[in-house]
């Protein structure tokens, strides 16, 4: 077990929490434990253990067919959210790093989910901006450099189907949001929290789960 990224939890309720959730399955574990032991250094980036149960439910829970990740690191996110989609869907993850998702790429294959992923390195606002337009996505993850949050949010809102959900993680940003002299990706959040609350083409809520995870959906 590795460190919750939830301060309100104890060691003990979260190893309770993680006992209590869907475990991961041995793709997913060794992933988990290679990112820790390979890049040790950057693990801290890696999604909560506890989000990939939570990612893969509610991709089931919508049926999404049509998935785009921002920001994928070694890929665990996007290794849960592709093994709950149907084996037809298309998931597009973006990122910068070849070196980091290189490791995911290797997990995917070994799962038998490399197919329905699409591995776009570049920066995701590029990625995003060529997008198709119109609704088509079911789903994201909004995963990757908090100062473009906004950014990604008005690139994605008007191509999500109604029903669709956007889950953005670290929306408290370690608690820095309730600060409001906070500058930098924290300030960035703060702003973003601030948009999806106003935005009225969305539902959403805003969960205490591991650093702070945000739930949308299109109306
Ligand atoms: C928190 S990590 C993602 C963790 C991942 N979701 C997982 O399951 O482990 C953030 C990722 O965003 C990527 N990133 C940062 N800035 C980016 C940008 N402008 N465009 C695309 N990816 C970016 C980083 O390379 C990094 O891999």
């Amino acid at each position: 077990m590795y460190e919750t990224k939830n301060p309100q939890l104890t060691p003990e309720l979260y190893a309770y929490v993680l006992a209590h959730n869907p475990p991961l399955d041995p793709v997913q574990r060794e992933l988990v434990d290679l990112t820790h032991t390979r890049l040790a250094d950057v693990s801290g980036l890696q999604t909560a253990e506890e989000q990939g149960p939570l990612l893969a439910f509610l991709v089931r829970l919508v049926g999404a067919r049509r998935i785009v990740e921002v920001g994928t690191f070694t890929g665990f996110s996007t290794l849960s959210m592709a093994q709950a989609m149907p084996a037809d869907g298309q998931l597009i993850a973006c990122d910068v790093s070849e070196e980091w998702t290189a490791v995911g790429r290797e997990a995917w294959a070994k799962a038998g989910v490399a197919d329905r992923i699409d591995l776009r390195i570049a920066p995701a606002l590029d990625t995003l901006r060529a997008l198709p337009e119109g609704p088509w996505i079911d789903f994201v993850f909004l995963d990757a450099d908090k100062v473009s949050y906004v950014a990604y949010w008005e690139e994605l809102v008007p191509r999500m189907n109604p029903g669709g959900l956007i889950v953005a993680d670290n929306t408290l940003f370690h608690g820095a949001v309730a600060d409001p002299a906070v500058e930098g990706p924290a300030a960035a959040i703060r702003a973003f929290n601030d948009r999806v609350r106003a935005d009225d083409r969305m539902d959403d809520v805003l969960l205490t789960v591991a650093d702070g995870l945000t739930i949308a959906r299109r109306r």
